[in-house]
This record gives C-alpha cells, sequence and structure tokens, in this order.
C-alpha cells in the first residue's frame, strides 16, 4: 500500500531524522548546458531549510525539477516517502496536495480576490460546498495575519507585504506539509521580511510545516532556518547550520557568509569564532 494511503513511517537518516524530500543523483541540463550534476539533498520534517547560492546557480531549476515542472535528465527525487514516477494519476494528485508552493512575487490571480485565490487549490482538488470554502478561506487569511476585509480585495489594492500573506495563504489552502517558497521576503522592506519571516517560523511552530525557502536574504537565513544549503558548482555545496556556513572554506560560501552584508548581522566575535549558530536572531534586519 502506498504511503499516501497510510500511516507508514518516512525514511530515516543516520541521524533519526525523518527525510521528508530526498533528492538523489539528480541532474538536469538544457541541451548541452548541464545546470545541475548529480545533485544530493534531504529536506526534514519540521525543519526550516534555507537554500542559497550565486545567481544563474540553478537554485530555481531545482525547484521546478522537484515540482515536476522541468524534467530531469537522470536521478531520483522521493518527496513524502513517494517517487511520482511510479505513482498513477490519482496518487499523483494525493501528493500534490500535500504540497504548497508560494512562487516569486507571489503569483496571485490578478482577475481574482484575495479569497477566490485561496479557493484556486480547493476547486482543483475538492469538492466542497461553497460556504465551506468560504469559510476555509477566511481561516487561511487569518492564520496568516491579514484582516477578514482582506477576503474581497484584487491583488492591485494589496501591499507587497500582504500580496505575499495572501499568496502563502493560497499555498496553505489544502493543509499541506511541505511548503516551497521563491525568494518570500524579497521586495518587503526590513520590517515586512522580518514579520513574514516570524510567521513562516510560527507556521512551521503551530503546523508542523516542513519549509523549503530559497532567498538571498541573510536575515532570513540567520534567523529563521534550522538548516542552510548552499548550491554551488551543479550541486549541494555545503549544508548545515549557520556555523557550518561559518567553518566551510569554500571562497562563495566564505565571501557569502562572513562578507561586509553578513558582518552587518552576525556579531563580529561569531564569525571570528564560529561558535554560535543562531546568533542573529536578536539582530536588526539589514535593509
Ligand atoms: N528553460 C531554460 N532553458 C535554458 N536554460 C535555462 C532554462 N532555465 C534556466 N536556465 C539556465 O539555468 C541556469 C540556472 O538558472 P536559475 O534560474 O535556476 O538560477 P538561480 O540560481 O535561480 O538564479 P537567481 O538567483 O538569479 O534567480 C542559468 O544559467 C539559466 O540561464
Amino acid at each position: 500500500m502506498s504511503a499516501l494511503h497510510s500511516e507508514i513511517p518516512l525514511e530515516k537518516d543516520e541521524q533519526g531524522r525523518d527525510i521528508v524530500l530526498s533528492a538523489r543523483d539528480v541532474t538536469v541540463a538544457f541541451g548541452s548546458k548541464v545546470v545541475l550534476d548529480k545533485l544530493n539533498l534531504n529536506i526534514y520534517r519540521g525543519e526550516i531549510l534555507g537554500f542559497v547560492g550565486a545567481s544563474g546557480a540553478g537554485k530555481s531549476v531545482l525547484l521546478r525539477t522537484v515540482l515536476r515542472l522541468l524534467p530531469r535528465r537522470s536521478g531520483k527525487i522521493e518527496i513524502l516517502g513517494e517517487d511520482y514516477d511510479k505513482l498513477d494519476e490519482e496518487d499523483r494528485n494525493r501528493l500534490d496536495m500535500r504540497l504548497g508552493v508560494l512562487f516569486q512575487q507571489g503569483a496571485l490571480f490578478s482577475s481574482l480576490t484575495v479569497k477566490e485565490n485561496i479557493q484556486v487549490p480547493m476547486r482543483e482538488y475538492l469538492d466542497l460546498p461553497k460556504e465551506m470554502m468560504d469559510e476555509l478561506a477566511l481561516m487561511k487569511i487569518r492564520m496568516v495575519g491579514l484582516a477578514a476585509d482582506a477576503a474581497d480585495k484584487y491583488p492591485s489594492e494589496l501591499s507587497g507585504g500582504m500580496i505575499k500573506r495572501a499568496a502563502l495563504a493560497r499555498a496553505l489552502a489544502l493543509d499541506p506539509d511541505l511548503v516551497f517558497l521563491d525568494e518570500p521576503t524579497s521586495g518587503l522592506d526590513p520590517i515586512g521580511a522580518s514579520e513574514f519571516d516570524e510567521l513562516i517560523a510560527k507556521l512551521r511552530d503551530t503546523l508542523g510545516l516542513t519549509v523549503y525557502m530559497v532567498t538571498h536574504d541573510l536575515d532570513s537565513l540567520f534567523s529563521v532556518c534550522d538548516r542552510i544549503a548552499v548550491l554551488g558548482q551543479k550541486r549541494v555545496l555545503v549544508e548545515g547550520t549557520v556555523e557550518d556556513m561559518l567553518a566551510c572554506d569554500d571562497p562563495w560560501v566564505q565571501s557569502y557568509f562572513r562578507g561586509k552584508r553578513a558582518r552587518s548581522i552576525v556579531p563580529r566575535e561569531d564569525i571570528r569564532g564560529h561558535n554560535d549558530d543562531k546568533g542573529a536572531g536578536a539582530h536588526s534586519r539589514e535593509k
């Protein structure tokens, strides 16, 4: 029987952590241009994983490959213990329902209200009476910290921060286990970005979400991410805590995590001593 229909436990790593997503030897190429080459990555249940890498390194390509929007040349990806390639259509839909995605820029439908946007996945996957869908949409709206009157507004009537929250509410519409966030704080002012980070952490704590967050935002990485994975040279160069990043001697990782911007967030002594993996949480967000 498929894990989708039962409580079959997820595969664990050697430290006993439940593996929610595993990518094994994943290669993605466009013609002769190889973007990802035998990439390996695990995401564990209940964590917020920050995914970083230089511009053009392949972060979006990996995200789109995981979401099956791009084909891979080889390798295996398992999500919640399931390999899409081995599922029939019904089970693929069931698995899709357990995933939420927040694309860059929010990607809300401009001709739909916030409530209608949130109901798009409900209409696609569920057959619910209108009253129940309205109730559920309002619940999601409150969950992401929007006022109830946002329900009937169109995206053009919302601030950037409100759009992100509305898009997050849509990503949470079907109560997913795993949420993919593509640069969720880009375009937000520092306070809005901080608040969004806090919201993600709160939802992880209250809903038990697992979060895969592509980001360039050092504050997010230092304040809410449990682990960080760095994409470089077509694979995951290093993964671990902030402390592991500070200790890594790869030049790009060093300049990213120990450069001028990072120094304004992480206390200087932490960078020197690499001895505090969450030291930045209490520090103010840089613009
Ligand atoms: N459909 C495509 N066809 C050909 N090449 C592509 C395609 N999509 C992405 N690429 C190439 O793959 C590489 C990785 O792109 P990707 O968008 O994943 O980078 P990224 O790490 O997300 O960058 P950024 O941080 O700037 O968003 C780039 O060289 C890009 O030009």
